[in-house]
């Protein structure tokens, strides 16, 4: 684990992990006052007299008010320092949940290719909780702990230096014990956490496959492959408290075994009979003893991984966000919507290049067809356009502009895209198609749905606007789910349209009349259609053909001053 790290996160936290920190101090100090308390009380209930306690002059009354005392503080401070420690261990596990999830949003496209859904999904959840936990108990009470062990041992060592001898002995044995069981801890630890990652990434991609699974007849595989990942996650997990369940007691039964061989010792070695007060107190330190011991144990494993997560946690957030986020840009200009590609080459990482030499511009409110092969490079040019990946030489600009000068979001809103897959999610049509103006007024939403011939799909389902889609909601056909996405792009009204085969689902005549009424209702907009389909072509000013990632054809179907 890199402490600098931990430290950094730790450090907004100072104020509240200091305080649970100086509160079970307290707590501690409390605890080893007790022990000799009860031992001058006992000394008075059996002789009448304490040493100490008379030699200061303490009266019977007086030992019974500290110890009541003493006990009723201890209950509080322990009880305070329980609530605290949640609080913060809620608050860290809070705040670091936003800022992770708020810097994974960030991240960029290229990132997201790479990495797993699931994986991040166990380290915001399951793995940062663990994490946060760590802070704010064990490490914030690790100080308490020592305290109430160390000032445990030094009092037996007062009371009596055999007992310190004894204690000096043991001390090393006890601590290449816990080294040896700690790091299996360890081991186990990642292990453990390995396993619950992987059943969780398996989990959400069979749910996501489930019709696949279904239709393939795979449920039987499907069930076998996640009980046996089920399985492992619980065999390391039964190790793993198996060993908890026996180090913490272990340790603590072999403090107490060392605690009567040094009560033997300390009651029968010296001539003079020993005060009875002193015997009660050594044997009240020796149980006090036995529980830091235990836990200090457990405490070495646990740190060592909440150091793993730590460092997931550390590489995920040391990635780079995405250039060019901007907080305010609802002020910036809208675009013109005038675009250029000048000799853009871009390849992905590890591959050929995809496009190579690629060059043209729209005016605005051009209309230009891209087409071309599967894997000729469509999807990947809007890609580009939309900066989700940067070209490898040359530019494109927006109104003269290059794009990567931009402020990112600006850019984004100036293009309202319909991808090719339309993503939504489990709400209302109305929301879904609000998704990118939440604050759209009726009017807008009217004109989008229309022009998206999505207002018959409206009327039909049961409750309009307002019916649910996704899960728990009506399903819709592929056609539908794209005129949703489509009144989505158009509601924004952007300069810039992009449609990736946007209408590829919707039938013919739907088709033919959709592309008749971008013709009116998009005047002025520049758009970017990828199709392959007649209708679509039919709309455009302009066809570009694309092959292996070069321009093969350039039609001008009206050409200028016609
Ligand atoms: N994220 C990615 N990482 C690596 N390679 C990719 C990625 N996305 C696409 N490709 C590759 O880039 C090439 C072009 O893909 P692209 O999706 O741009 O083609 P397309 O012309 O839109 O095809 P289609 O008509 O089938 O939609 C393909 O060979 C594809 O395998």
């Amino acid at each position: 684990m890199k402490p600098a790290y931990l430290l950094r996160q730790a450090a907004p936290y100072r104020r509240p992990l200091l305080t649970i920190a100086a509160v079970s101090l307290l707590t501690s100090a409390v605890t080893l006052v007790v022990p000799w308390l009860a031992g001058q009380l006992l000394g008075r209930v059996v002789e009448g007299s304490g040493t100490v306690a008379a030699a200061a002059g303490m009266g019977m009354g007086t030992i019974l008010v500290l110890l009541v005392t003493a006990l009723v503080a201890g209950t509080g401070l322990t009880i305070a320092g329980a609530i605290l420690s949640a609080a913060t261990g809620g608050r860290i596990l809070a705040d670091l949940r936003i800022a992770a999830h708020r810097h994974i949003l960030r991240l960029p496209v290229p990132f997201h290719d790479n990495s797993n859904a699931g994986e991040l999904l166990s380290l915001t959840t399951f793995e940062v909780a663990s994490l946060s936990n760590f802070l704010a108990n064990t490490l914030a009470r690790m100080p308490a702990m020592l305290v109430t062990a160390a000032g445990a041992s030094v009092l037996m060592f007062r009371l009596d230096p055999a007992t310190g001898l004894v204690l000096l002995l043991l001390l090393p044995l006890f601590y290449l014990a816990v080294k040896l069981v700690g790091r299996r801890l360890r081991q186990l630890g990642y292990e453990a956490r390995d396993a619950e990652t992987a059943l969780i990434v398996l989990a959400e991609q069979q749910l996501e496959m489930m019709m696949a699974t279904k239709s393939f007849a795979q449920e039987q595989a499907q069930s076998a492959a996640f009980a046996r990942l089920a399985e492992a996650s619980r065999k390391v997990q039964l190790e793993q408290e198996r060993l908890k369940a026996m180090l913490g007691p272990i340790v603590a039964l072999l403090a107490g075994f060392a605690a009567i061989l040094v009560l033997l010792l300390a009651g029968g070695a010296g001539e003079e009979a020993r005060d009875p007060a002193e015997l009660f107190s050594l044997l009240l330190y020796a149980a006090l003893l036995t529980r830091p011991m235990g836990s200090l144990a457990d405490l070495y494993g646990y740190t060592q991984w909440a150091g793993g997560t730590l460092a997931r946690l550390e590489a995920v957030m040391a990635e780079a966000e995405e250039r060019g986020y901007e907080d305010n840009v609802a002020g910036a200009r809208r675009a013109q919507g005038a675009l250029a590609f000048e000799d853009v080459r871009f390849a992905y990482p590890g591959r050929d290049a995809t496009l190579d030499g690629i060059s043209f511009a729209v005016a605005p409110g051009e209309i230009v067809a891209l087409t071309g092969d599967n894997g000729a490079g469509k999807s990947t040019l809007i890609s580009l356009l939309l900066r989700f990946y940067q070209p490898d030489s040359g530019r494109i600009t927006l109104d003269g502009q290059e794009i990567s000068t931009i402020p990112l979001q600006h850019l984004r809103r100036q293009i309202g895209l319909v991808p090719q897959r339309p993503l939504l999610f489990a709400g209302t049509v109305r929301e879904n198609i609000t998704y990118g103006l939440p604050d759209a007024s009726t009017a807008q939403l009217a004109a989008a749905v229309e022009l998206a011939q999505a207002q018959a799909l409206v009327q039909m389902l049961p409750q309009g606007l307002e019916t649910r889609i996704g899960d728990h909601g009506v399903r819709l056909s592929g056609g539908q789910r794209q005129r949703i996405a489509l009144a989505r792009a158009l509601l924004a009204d952007p300069p810039v349209l992009v449609f990736d085969e946007a209408t590829s689902m919707f039938d013919l005549d739907a088709e033919a009349s959709f592309v008749a009424a971008c013709k009116e209702g998009l005047k002025g907009r520049t758009v970017l259609i990828v199709t392959h389909r007649p209708a679509s072509l039919a709309l455009a000013d302009r066809i570009i053909d694309l092959h292996e990632g070069r321009i093969r054809t350039v039609t001008e179907r009206h050409p200028k001053g016609a």
